[in-house]
């Protein structure tokens, strides 16, 4: 059962003086959790989000990922951890124009095989997109280009793509900041799905009705977690 371990993580940024953006946060994420992390704007929740998603290191403090310090990784294990074990979903979905919904989710696999020993044949990463696409409703979409579809059609070639790779965790920031209130609910549902079939998903989100769908809110003050509960 995958979990992750925060253990007094402090983010320092240089500008023109030094600012602590995260202020020793310690945090326990469990297998097949579902997060909200809130907070201010400009109190660390993405600078949180970036650093669970090791896309960036703290200035401070351990992470442990399934009793592996995370600090220790060169940069190609932790691309490979990362790549194996997150899946992203951004507000604004960050799909490729040009390529159709299947290749979009097929692009995650091809980075798989950069990193990995064993690779995925053509064969299987096109079944396994495929089956990604259906498993979030788009099985008449797959050969349209994302700005032949809505924005909540798009959120959810973005989720395929998140889970092409059977991660244990699903990180999401503002994943329905783009998306009015009934797509807001669809993106919600399908988010729920995954997170009963296994996933343990992570939201940043300013949105109290997405927030009030998770098991726990994790609420961030001035790069402090200031409550963490259901
Ligand atoms: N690369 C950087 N260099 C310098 N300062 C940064 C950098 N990234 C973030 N910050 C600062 O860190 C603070 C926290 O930013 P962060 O994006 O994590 O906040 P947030 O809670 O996600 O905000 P929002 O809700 O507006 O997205 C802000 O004051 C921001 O200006």
């Amino acid at each position: 059962m995958s979990y992750i371990e925060l253990n007094g993580i402090n983010k320092y940024f240089e500008v023109a003086e030094r600012i602590n953006v995260l202020k020793d946060i310690s945090l326990r994420i469990h297998h097949g959790e579902m997060i909200a992390i809130m907070g201010p704007s400009g109190s660390g929740k993405s600078t949180l989000l970036n650093i669970l998603g090791l896309l960036d290191r703290p200035s401070l403090g351990t992470y442990f990922l399934d009793d592996k310090d995370m600090s220790l990784l060169k940069e190609k294990e932790r691309a490979f951890t990362r790549n194996k074990n997150i899946g992203f979903v951004f507000q604004n979905f960050n799909l490729i124009n040009e390529l159709s919904a299947l290749e979009n989710v097929k692009i995650n696999l091809q980075f798989y095989n950069l990193y990995s020993k064993k690779k995925v044949t053509h064969k299987e990463a096109l079944q396994r997109s495929k089956d990604a696409l259906i498993s979030v409703g788009l099985e008449d979409h797959m050969y349209k280009r994302p700005l032949q579809l809505s924005g909540g059609q798009q959120q959810r070639v973005a989720i395929a793509r998140a889970i092409v790779n059977n991660p244990s965790f699903i990180l999401a920031d503002e994943p329905t900041g783009a998306l009015d209130s009934n797509t807001t609910e669809e993106i919600m549902q399908v988010l729920k799905r995954l997170n009963q079939h296994g996933n343990t998903i992570i939201i940043v989100t300013h949105n109290t009705d997405v927030a009030n769908q998770c098991n726990r809110i994790i609420e961030l003050k001035d790069g402090e977690i200031v409550a963490d509960g259901a």
